[in-house]
């Protein structure tokens, strides 16, 4: 919204995050979410969901029982959620623009990644009615799971170890980070890479100024902006 097209560097290699970017599981997030909270009398609100965005599973649930001091335990908590989010997480949605901007990069041979906090088996959850799409990822790190990425978002582990698994191993600069949650950005930041954010409207201009360009939706993407071949109409 605020950056000039002069403003952005060539890149050749992309790596997508997943959850509200490219899959419509933010929304699905905040029904598990509250499904668990209901015991309480808790209600899950965005104050508390744009700090948990991006993080390893682990930490988000031990974030939520501290910030709202419940008698639960970490083991206990994530067994419920885990039971909501496996019947809810595979009903999610393809955002909009998601499946374009996919074929064409993998049409014109740009090389890409996925690079989601959740754990391997939430991703095969979520991707299980959109399986040909998401072979077309010429890999994926799963934070949650993946033992080289020791630190969640907002580090920049995930994006550096999605870098190095390409097969040229591109330097950060090289790679274009796309993203919906501040704590995606600020890691894709830390990493070195150009970072485009696409956030929820919930989340206040101010956390979003530290990305390279922000857009309303992956259909407002100009690939030649940042030396990716343009979409051909
Ligand atoms: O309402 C929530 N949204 C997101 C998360 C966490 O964020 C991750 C998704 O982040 P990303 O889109 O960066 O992969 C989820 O796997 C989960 O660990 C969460 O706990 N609660
Ligand atoms: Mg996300």
């Amino acid at each position: 919204m605020s950056s000039k097209k002069s403003d952005f560097s060539k890149v050749t290699h992309v790596i997508f995050d997943m959850d509200g970017l490219l899959l419509d599981t933010e929304r699905l997030y905040t029904v598990a979410y509250n499904n668990v909270l209901s015991q309480f009398g808790q209600k899950f609100n965005w104050d508390i969901k744009i700090q948990l965005m991006g993080m390893h599973h682990l930490a988000a649930v031990q974030k939520v029982i501290e910030d709202l001091s419940l008698p639960i335990s970490v083991d206990d908590f994530s067994k419920q959620l885990k039971g909501h989010q496996d019947v809810l997480m595979p009903e999610a949605k393809l955002l909009p623009g998601a499946e374009k901007l996919i074929r064409h990069l993998h049409a014109s041979k740009v090389p890409f990644a996925l690079a989601t906090s959740s754990g391997q088996e939430m991703v095969d959850i979520k991707t299980q009615n959109h399986k040909e799409l998401f072979d077309l990822f010429g890999h994926k790190v799963c934070g949650s799971t993946d033992p080289e990425v020791k630190q969640g978002k907002p580090h920049p582990d995930i994006f550096l170890v999605a870098a190095e698994r390409f097969p040229d191993k591109p330097k950060p600069e090289c790679c274009l980070v796309f993203e919906d949650a501040p704590n995606g950005v600020t890691a894709g930041k830390a990493a070195g890479m150009q970072t485009v954010m696409v956030p929820d409207e919930h989340i206040p201009r101010d956390m979003t100024s530290h990305a390279t360009l922000v857009l309303k939706s992956l259909e407002e993407f100009k690939p030649e902006e940042f030396g990716l071949p343009p979409f051909k109409c």
